[in-house]
């Protein structure tokens, strides 16, 4: 057998740390992250209901009862795989067969899939829930809109955009460094709340000029959710970094600044 025939056909540490693995590792590590890239750039045409082809308030015709059922149905697998392949009993198990490199990139390109089918499969619920018609009025809702996910990008950017995705990981991997254990941080904009990349989904979710009863039903689910990951999120966070993180939520507001409640 040949070096590579063997790294090939064996499986195991021997494998992961081949150099041809940890180069196709970060092959996939790239393709997870543009999957991601596009997914969050489609995401932003949907919601706000531009530049794409199918948005939050197009798609075939169907029953009111079809639609609440389709659409509450891809929120909630979303939300299962968002969630339970976050936690880290899940990644303990998961990651005999998932190599730890890629781990994160698998669990982005899960999410940009299960995002994508939402997309793709997201049925319309037209009725009009409210329609500013006051042009200014309407041009601050989307500016507000954008704004949102302006905070979102910016937000990955302060917390490690590419450690957030999986970049940074298969980049270590390839290499040969050891996966830097999690630290916590709390860089400009995280002083003040401690969840800002959720504020922004939620400010763009909401600040829409025309709110359609699926895109309401869209906000209303996924803000909820947003309450649920964070209720999770926090309390990874606090396994993990202990008593730093409970003062740190005891001292920031969870979403708005000025408020220490929420
Ligand atoms: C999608 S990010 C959302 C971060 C934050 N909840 C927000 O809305 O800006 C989730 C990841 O960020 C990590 N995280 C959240 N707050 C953090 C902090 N202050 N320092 C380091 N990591 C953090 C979590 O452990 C999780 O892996």
């Amino acid at each position: 057998m040949t070096q590579i025939d063997q790294q090939v056909h064996s499986i195991g540490p021997e494998v992961t740390g081949s150099r041809i693995f940890k180069f196709i590792a970060f092959l996939y590590g790239i393709a997870a992250y543009l999957v991601f890239f596009v997914t969050i750039l489609y995401a932003i045409g949907f919601v706000m209901g531009v530049m794409v082809p199918k948005t939050i308030d197009t798609g075939s015709d169907s029953s009111t009862v079809e639609a609440l059922i389709v659409n509450l149905l891809l929120m909630t697998l979303f939300a299962l795989q968002h969630s339970v392949m976050a936690r880290k009993q899940f990644k303990a198990w998961w990651t005999q067969f998932v190599p730890k490199a890629v781990e994160r990139s698998t669990y982005v390109l899960f999410a940009s899939l299960s995002l994508l089918l939402l997309f793709w499969q997201w049925r319309p619920l037209p009725s009009v829930i409210w329609n500013v018609e006051n042009p200014d009025l309407a041009v601050t809702l989307v500016t507000l809109s954008f704004a949102g996910w302006v905070l979102v990008f910016t937000s990955t950017f302060m917390i490690n955009h590419f450690e957030l995705f999986g970049l940074h990981q298969v980049t270590d991997h390839l290499a040969g460094k050891e996966a830097a254990p999690p630290r916590f941080k709390t860089p400009l904009l995280y002083k003040f709340v401690r969840h800002p990349i959720y504020l922004g989904f939620i400010i763009a979710f909401w600040a829409a000029p025309t709110m359609t009863a699926g895109h309401l039903l869209f906000a209303a689910v996924t803000t909820l959710y947003i309450f649920v990951g964070i209720a999770l999120e926090e309390n990874d966070l606090v396994d993990l970094f202990g008593e730093e993180y409970r003062q740190y939520r005891q001292r920031v507001s969870m979403l708005i600044p000025w408020r220490r409640s929420v």
